[in-house]
């Protein structure tokens, strides 16, 4: 019997049940609810997972009646499912979504959702609770607060209860970040907050604390005396496309993927074993990571140790690209990094003297995300290994695509000759498994209705790692002499300088 078909499986994963609930979704007529909130929600009802009588109101300007909102949802939904379309099951899922128009800023909009949402608790013959998705653009969260607040939304219905979800960006630094988190803790208890990062959604994500801690084989190796380096990295081969450079340029690589999604992949990499699977239990060993950092500070420290880079025209997938600040919407004198390459040291006992090597840009040669481990040498190698660190052993996280896990190790040659030669351990989602993952968004929506915040970002979290960035930030902008911006031809792997990071130290970035 294979491990897939144990009985026992289910007792060793916890089921998540979502509560029966309405989801509010502020931005309702925008992007991220066209392309990723509905299909996931579409997937979950394919799924059987949501729960009876559920409701979604979408809420924005624009005037709309219920079914051309559904029908406009429908055809997003054809484009954006990941199991398909399928129309019997849209047809009842269409059911579930209404349309609520109003401007963030009118207290009267708020007072009319109200009534909408008690007119349902009626049909339903019971009170559901109330679960508000910001997917607006942060400038409106404290608007938005304070009409929940003000309208009484934000204490759901008697016995109820009422959640926020916030989405990214969570601030653009320290302050405010505090800012935000200041007026949502005015509206919400933290433990009613769910601050999302789709990267923690993501299945090989979740996947590493599974690796390191239901398998005894490698927590004894996973500290200095046995690794050498940690890589990770997050490569797009896409640029400023569907008009995001407006955005991009006010954020850079370092605040819009190191902030939250690498730094949550590093946090699960690097921390102590959890004592138990609650949200706070993961979350205060994550958030300890994130506050070991060794900060850079100043120019000197940041030049040395972070590599800014944006790309200049070139070609990716054989398609003309043009550079950086050539883009829509992009300033033309901007000092915006649409790359950045950093090396890091976590100072704690387990990690002392490990490097965390990171990288993340934008009209790279493809899309692939992953974590490295690499192993020392052993401390005596017996046989002639050729290459340079020929006799490594890595561990390799495939975030995405093509989600596994593989091991590098050395192998014997068949022959008569004794001749090494490494050879790959591979386990692939794809053909274990045999069926697709969830999207992100699917699993962080039922964990919200669940009451789970495992996989969000807790306030202290946040702060922490504004506070480690914004000492890059203030050495990149201040008024002096600042770290060369770098450059780097789109469709290459980043600029020179980021290679030469490693070269320092006989390293090299593990080719993708
Ligand atoms: N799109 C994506 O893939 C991702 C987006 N995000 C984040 O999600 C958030 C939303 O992004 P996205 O969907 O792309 O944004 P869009 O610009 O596509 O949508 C904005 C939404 O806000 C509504 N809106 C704007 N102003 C008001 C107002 N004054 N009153 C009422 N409604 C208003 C718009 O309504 P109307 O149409 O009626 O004007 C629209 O529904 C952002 O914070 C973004 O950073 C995060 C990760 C990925
Ligand atoms: O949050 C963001 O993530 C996407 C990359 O997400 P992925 O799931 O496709 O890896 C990135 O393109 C975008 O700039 C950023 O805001």
């Amino acid at each position: 019997m294979s491990d897939i078909e144990n009985p026992f499986q289910e007792t060793l994963i916890s089921r998540h049940r979502a509560e029966p609930c309405t989801v509010v979704i502020f931005g309702a007529t925008g992007d991220l609810t066209h392309r990723k909130l509905i299909p996931a929600l579409y997937n979950l009802a394919a799924g059987g997972d949501l729960p009876p009588q559920f409701k979604v109101v979408g809420f924005a300007r624009r005037d709309k009646a219920d079914d051309e909102f559904r029908t406009e949802l429908e055809e997003s939904n054809k484009k954006n499912s990941r199991q398909g379309h399928d129309a019997a099951l849209w047809a009842n899922f269409g059911q579930s979504i209404h349309y609520h128009r109003s401007e963030f800023q009118d207290l009267e909009g708020y007072k009319a959702l109200k009534v909408l949402l008690d007119e349902f608790d009626k049909e339903r013959g019971a009170a559901a609770n109330r679960l508000f998705y910001l997917a607006s653009a942060p400038e409106f969260f404290d608007e938005i607060m304070l009409m929940l607040r003000e309208s009484g939304l934000n204490e759901g219905p008697s016995g109820k209860w009422a959640r926020v979800v916030c989405e990214k960006p969570f601030g653009k630094d320290l302050k405010s970040a505090r800012h935000l988190n200041e007026v949502v803790s005015q509206t919400f208890h933290e433990s009613d907050t769910y601050r999302i990062d789709h990267y923690l959604g993501k299945e090989t994500a979740q996947n590493i604390m599974v690796m390191r801690f239901a398998n005894h084989i490698f927590e004894p190796l996973w500290n200095n005396l046995f690794i050498e380096q940690v890589q990770i990295t997050c490569a797009e081969n896409l640029g400023m496309e569907g008009g995001r450079g407006g955005y991009y340029d006010t954020a850079g690589a370092l605040r819009d993927m190191v902030q939250n999604h690498l730094f949550q992949l590093l946090s699960l990499v690097a921390m102590e074993p959890p004592t138990g699977l609650g949200a706070d239990a993961v979350r205060d060993e994550k958030v300890k990571v994130i506050r070991s950092l060794r900060k850079w500070r100043g120019v000197d420290e940041v030049a040395k140790n972070v590599i800014r880079a944006q790309y200049t025209a070139g070609s990716v997938d054989g398609v003309e690209r043009v550079g950086y600040r050539q883009e829509d919407r992009v300033n033309p004198k901007s000092m915006t990094e649409s790359y950045v390459a950093l090396r890091l040291f976590i100072d704690t006992w387990r990690w002392q003297g490990v490097p965390f090597y990171m990288r993340v840009g934008k009209q790279l040669p493809k899309k692939a995300t992953e974590i490295s481990i690499h192993f020392k040498q052993p401390p005596q190698v017996p046989f002639a290994t050729g290459e340079l660190g020929g006799s490594r052993n890595v561990l390799v996280f495939r975030i995405q695509p093509d989600e596994g896990i593989s091991l590098r190790m050395m192998s014997k040659l068949p022959g008569v000759q004794l001749l090494l030669q490494p050879v790959k351990m591979d386990f692939r989602y794809s053909t274990s498994f045999g069926k697709a993952s969830p999207e992100a968004y699917e699993r962080l929506l039922l964990d919200a209705m669940a009451g789970d915040a495992t996989l969000f970002a807790r306030r202290d979290e946040v702060e922490h790692a504004w506070s480690f960035i914004d000492e890059i930030e203030h050495a990149w902008h201040n008024d002096g002499p600042q770290p060369p911006m770098c450059e780097y031809p789109a469709g290459s792997w980043g600029p020179k300088e980021a290679d030469q990071l490693l070269q320092e130290n006989n390293r090299v970035w593990r080719r993708l």
